[in-house]
């Protein structure tokens, strides 16, 4: 099913506006146009050697000529003009891979004695073809080229050698130590992160605490349903409080977050120094915090026994903004926390859905970089058993430090569940009054609002042309998701865009009153302004996608909203 993301991604800023110019801000319209000016770029993917192979299957073929497939886009029905072109492969563009972006602690290990020592085979290998477009969209397990029954820790490694055959998935990797947890995912494995006396101090008052934690609850099929582990919230600061009060889970809001605890500040106060001291060592994406990292809340779990567990997530973005880190302190029994990538890696395909599991026994530090969030899922799955702690029994207590971070709430980042309902409810739709982020996922779900799990940050002001000219303040310099574009280019192209916006945006009104706390270029403010005014008129909406398709997003981005995924913390 459609993919305006992929379309709207993949399309030039100034094509965009283009577009919605010449439509009147008809999508229906405008979204042709696009695909059709997008033409030219899709023969030159097309005829690239170096792209990946479509799928000979799907109605995008590749070996389409230009004008069929133009002919083909066009007799599509409306709404079928949202699916993924050829070009929508700049999508899967390789982020900053776990490899290159995150460091080794090699001081932490000397504490591990249960560490894999896994022999290393990590010859060149050239790697297989891409599985095509629709494969990945629809997360299908890549085809096997290689020995699964390996045993070896690198069994991600395939071997050009051996035929694809269906064979079983490779096992689960268990990784014990912070060398083998940092060659394999964007985390960094501490070991006794805290004072011995601090971490059993904290635990006590953790579990003290926890008898006053609820489970999350939520509706399936009529039945209530409550989370197996216990959860609460705590904040640092009375904004913080404020805004994260507000929070609702599966469309219930929470109790509101309490302060932290003292032994949780003295532990904030380690957590923070060893986050930021690795930081320095990092390469910082533009979209990621910058500056110096905080943790000012925490969302902690209580986990009886062996059986209690969360099921596969990644985080919430909406207030931590894109690729945040998250500081995931243990404290009591040693349990597995099990990481997936579901964004596959261009130049490692058959990494994707390869099961990790990171021991993470009392008094450990797990840091999740970015992209953890962004391309990983974890979980604590269930166990057979668990070996007793001498303070905790069974339980393990679970503190997530993290960073709420300013300007950033479910209010003023919209997830996309489909691009379709991004584009309408924030541009056309007089629901404009977000931040300069968009979460967008690459709706590769059969039906129009669903979502596919896979999520991408789109810079909206970069996206428009909105961005302030340099030295204006307000706008960090542009770059697409994976941060690849080069200042000085972006930034000519900003003041370019820019003349175009103010071609298309004729409003000058200042805007008041506006919720969202992001700096915003003024040309931004003038467009939201417009929206804000209401001129819906002047964006020229047919009746026909007021009443049909948008009353139609609509309905399914509420139903969305209120049954989203209850494993998401
Ligand atoms: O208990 C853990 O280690 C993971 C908890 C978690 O994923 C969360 O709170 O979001
Ligand atoms: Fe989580």
């Amino acid at each position: 099913m459609a993919t305006l993301f992929s379309i709207f991604e993949s399309t030039p800023g100034d094509v965009l506006r283009e577009a919605l110019k010449t439509s009147n801000g008809e999508l229906d319209q405008a979204i042709p146009w696009i695909l059709s000016h997008n033409s030219s770029s899709v023969q030159d993917v097309d005829s690239n050697p170096n792209t990946l192979p479509t799928s000979k299957s799907t109605p995008f073929s590749s070996s389409l000529s230009t004008p069929a497939r133009k002919k083909q886009k066009l007799i599509q029905p409306r709404l079928s003009a949202f699916m993924p072109t050829p070009s929508s492969l700049s999508v899967f563009k390789p982020g900053i891979s776990p490899a290159s972006s995150h460091q080794h602690n090699s001081s932490s290990s000397t504490n591990n004695n249960n560490s894999v020592d896994a022999p290393s085979s990590s010859n060149e290998t050239t790697f297989p073809s891409l599985p095509s477009l629709n494969d990945r969209l629809r997360w299908k397990e890549p085809p096997l080229t290689f020995d699964p029954t390996a045993t070896s820790i690198d069994s991600t490694t395939p071997s050009s050698s051996t035929p694809a055959v269906k064979l079983k998935p490779p096992k689960p990797l268990i990784l014990y130590s912070p060398e083998d947890v940092a060659k394999h995912c964007p985390c960094t494995l501490i070991f006794n992160v805290l004072d011995k006396d601090l971490a059993n101090r904290l635990l006590k008052s953790m579990l003290i605490d926890s008898e006053t934690w609820n489970r999350n609850r939520w509706w399936l099929f009529e039945r209530m349903v409550e989370s197996p582990h216990k959860t609460s919230y705590f904040a640092e600061r009375d904004d913080d409080m404020e805004e994260v009060a507000g929070w609702t889970y599966n469309g219930k809001k929470q109790d509101p977050p309490r302060r932290f605890l003292p032994e949780m500040e003295e532990a904030k106060l380690v957590v923070r120094r060893i986050v930021n001291e690795l930081r320095k060592e990092r390469d910082i994406h533009p979209y990621e915090v910058q500056g110096d990292w905080n943790c000012n809340v925490a969302a902690v779990n209580h986990y009886a026994h062996s059986k209690e567990s969360v099921g596969f997530h990644a985080d919430k973005l909406t207030y931590l903004g894109p690729r945040p880190t998250i500081g995931s302190l243990t404290l009591g029994v040693t349990r597995f926390f099990r990481i997936r990538k579901v964004i596959p890696d261009a130049t490692h395909p058959d990494t994707a859905g390869q099961l990790i599991s990171i021991a993470l026994p009392h008094n450990s530090l797990c840091i999740m970089w970015p992209p953890m969030q962004e391309e990983w899922k974890h979980e604590v799955p269930p166990q057979p058993t668990v070996t007793p702690h001498p303070i905790s029994g069974t339980a393990r207590i679970n503190i997530t430090f993290r960073l709420r971070r300013e300007g950033f709430s479910p209010q003023e980042t919209p997830v996309c569940k489909c691009g379709v309902a991004m584009v309408l409810r924030c541009v056309f739709k007089n629901k404009a009054n977000y931040g300069r982020y968009f979460y967008m996922c690459y709706a590769a779900g059969s039906k129009m609002g669903q979502t596919c799990g896979q999520f991408s940050w789109v810079d909206m002001e970069q996206k428009l042309g909105l961005l302030s000219p340099p030295g204006a303040g307000g706008s960090d310099a542009g770059t697409d998701d994976q941060g690849t574009v080069s200042k000085n280019v972006q930034r000519e192209e900003q003041q370019q865009e820019i003349s175009a916006t103010n071609d298309f945006i004729n409003t000058t009104t200042e805007s008041e009153g506006r919720s969202s706390k992001h700096p915003r270029s003024p040309n931004q403010d003038q467009l939201l302004e417009q929206v804000d005014n209401n001129q819906e008129s002047d964006l020229n909406l047919t009746e026909e996608l007021q009443e049909d398709d948008t009353a139609l997003l609509e309905q399914q981005w509420e139903a969305i909203e209120e049954a989203d995924d209850p494993t998401s913390e």
